[in-house]
């Protein structure tokens, strides 16, 4: 439980004083409700029965006030009642107040440091992460700690103070008593410990199930086109409705055992009660104990069982946040896969160099995808990936911009082992246009300038207008101010490749890679871009993944992988005059011979 706090420290720290102001309210609370019963000791014992055992009235001669009359006693014990009760009430209502806002400050510092680090995270991380899995870490399992943390501070930590103080009373005042008192209080032990493990185990599984269907539901609606046009909704509601039952079933297991740990710690409770009533009403009955004393302990009675019942009641609590910690804590230990090497310079602007010497690379441990590849790029020079579907070309492409480390080998800026320069400086000197381009939500304008803000409107609109974006924000009635959905789902494929286009304009990066940018494009849009990738290319170092033979043809070089390895290289003439796989595609696209290796051509692309 405490490790909790421990490994929250950091979040915590900002927030100690009020954390502390917080506490000390509580625990006050706690020395109230064990100092009530006392007035009602004085007004039974000394009020109502004033005739009793003289040495057991103690308690006004001991507060001076041996010669006080029935009535003023009565007044004062009465009075005291109900100054320590507002006293309790409002000191109850500040600390809950104090320490549930500290709760909602320290998670929201909590949040923070999870989303922070998770961007950090390196996609070798990402890769195998389900994104509801991440959302679920960052909401609900925060939430839990925050519920966990103020139930610690605000129910725990009085009723330990409350259980001190009790005891110490008790054993003060009748030591044989309180041992009546307390001799159920190792079965009461016992019970919360089982259950407890029993319940923080099943919540675990629950959090997981609820992961589940975090990530069905994000699943799915990342891809609600597809499903809708292939009629497969049947087929996701099956996967979530089992993925739903698993979450109930879960969810069922810790109400059962909840439900039965309650009334378990009632009855082990009763038995001591009754134990008490038992010997303490012979006491009375022979004179060795006032009445107002077995009231005092009979009430002691029913405080000491609480904190055993709250507890009980917190177990979930407790338990569901202690297995929110280790799913929070799982992130938060995970180193970033790629970060600076000691001593790791900035990188100064590159004029744009490209080269890969032997490098080798998997996504996974002992399974490689590139084998020894060797690519080389001048600065200003366009070089052109080709390959068939799976050979690895857009892995040749992350490694650039250092999106995943080489297993072997090297990657080279301006002759530099990209490994010695600072990351975020390597990566500011790299524009990438993918295949499908994602945008965020915010305006056009945001999506342009995502990643070099601060740049001037006017700079922004040269590179719209270069990269065409202005022919279509023109006609839209809030130009660039337009909001953009999330993802960007609100724009056609084609408007979405010229905003990142118009945004790889603005970064104004000496390397550009382009991943197959216009692929599934329709004609006029092609062109569109085609034109704006033109002026993006113009004076800067461009990777291309291309299958379109105008592209192709273009290129300083090509290199053609096939099974993580480069084949071949050279110029397209070259190429084709060797004979090899290029010339086989090459001559599919004249002679339509299907026996001949294809290079992944779509239907959209042609090679004329
Ligand atoms: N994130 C990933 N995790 C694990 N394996 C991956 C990952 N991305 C790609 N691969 C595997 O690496 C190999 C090369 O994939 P890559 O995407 O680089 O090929 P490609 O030539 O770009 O293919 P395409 O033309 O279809 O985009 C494939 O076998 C693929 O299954």
């Amino acid at each position: 439980m405490f490790l909790t706090f421990w490994r929250f420290r950091r979040a915590i720290a900002s927030h100690v004083w009020p954390l502390g102001g917080g506490a000390l309210l509580v625990i006050f609370v706690a020395a109230m409700q064990v100092a009530l019963p006392w007035p009602m000791k004085v007004i039974v014992d000394d009020v109502l029965q004033p005739s009793g055992p003289s040495e057991q009235h103690r308690l006004p001669g001991f507060l001076g006030l041996a010669d006080a009359g029935p009535l003023q006693l009565l007044l004062l014990a009465a009075a005291a009642l109900l100054a320590m009760t507002l006293l309790n009430a409002a000191a109850e209502y500040l600390g809950t107040r104090v320490l549930n806002g500290v709760g909602e400050r320290v998670m929201a510092t909590i949040r923070v440091d999870v989303f922070t680090h998770l961007q950090r995270l390196s996609l070798s991380f990402h890769d195998r992460q389900r994104l509801g899995d991440l959302v679920t870490r960052t909401t609900t399992d925060v939430d839990y700690v925050r519920a966990l943390m103020v139930s610690m501070l605000s129910v725990l930590l009085p009723n330990v103070f409350i259980l001190g103080f009790i005891v110490t009373i008790c054993v003060m005042v009748d030591p044989a008593f309180a041992l009546i008192g307390l001799a159920v209080a190792p079965l009461l032990f016992v019970t919360v410990l089982v259950y407890r493990r029993r319940i923080k185990a099943a919540s675990r599984e629950a959090r997981r199930k609820d992961s589940d269907i975090a990530a069905a539901m994000s699943e799915t609606f990342s891809s609600v086109r597809v499903m809708q046009t292939y009629t497969s909704e049947t087929r996701h509601e099956e996967d979530f409705r089992t993925r739903n039952d698993g979450r109930k079933d879960a969810g069922l297991k810790v109400i059962g055992l909840q439900s039965v740990f309650s009334p378990l710690v009632d009855v082990i409770a009763t038995l001591g009660t009754v134990l008490v009533l038992w010997v303490g009403a012979q006491r009375v009955l022979e004179g060795t104990m006032t009445l107002g004393l077995l009231l005092v302990f009979l009430a002691y009675l029913k405080a000491l069982y609480a904190p055993m019942k709250a507890l009980a009641k917190l177990t979930t609590v407790i338990s569901r946040g202690q297995a929110s910690a280790e799913r929070i804590q799982e992130i938060l230990d995970t180193a970033p896969a790629i970060t600076d090497k000691p001593g790791a310079r900035p990188a100064p602007r590159l004029a744009g160099a490209v080269e890969l010497r032997g490098v080798s690379f998997g996504y996974q441990e002992n399974r490689d995808v590139l084998h020894g590849i060797d690519l080389k790029a001048e600065p200003g020079n366009m070089v052109a990936i080709t390959g068939p579907t799976g050979a690895g070309k857009s892995s040749v492409a992350s490694l650039i911009p250092r999106l995943y480390d080489v297993t072997q080998g090297s990657v080279f800026l301006d002759g530099v082992d990209i490994r010695d320069l600072q990351l975020a400086t390597v990566r500011r000197q790299v524009s990438m246009v993918l295949q499908e381009s994602i945008l965020f939500r915010g305006t056009i304008h945001d999506n342009i300038v995502y990643g070099s803000e601060g740049v001037s409107r006017e700079h922004v609109y040269a590179a719209a207008q270069a990269a065409y974006v202005d022919e279509f924000v023109r006609n839209l009635p809030l130009g660039y101010d337009t909001p953009v959905a999330e993802r960007g789902v609100t724009l056609s494929g084609g408007q979405r490749q010229r905003i990142a286009i118009a945004r790889a304009l603005v970064r104004d990066t000496p390397i550009v890679i382009l991943d197959e940018p216009t692929s599934g494009l329709d004609a006029i849009s092609e062109q569109y871009i085609m034109r704006g990738l033109d002026r993006l290319m113009a004076g800067r170092t461009v990777i291309v993944i291309a299958h379109r033979l105008s592209t192709l043809q273009r290129a300083d070089q090509i290199y053609v992988l096939d099974h993580g390895r480069v084949v071949e290289t050279g110029r397209h003439g070259d190429l084709i005059a060797s004979g090899g796989l290029y010339s086989r595609l090459d001559r599919l696209q004249h002679t339509g011979d299907t026996h001949a290796p294809t290079l992944g051509l779509t239907q959209t692309e042609t090679i004329a």
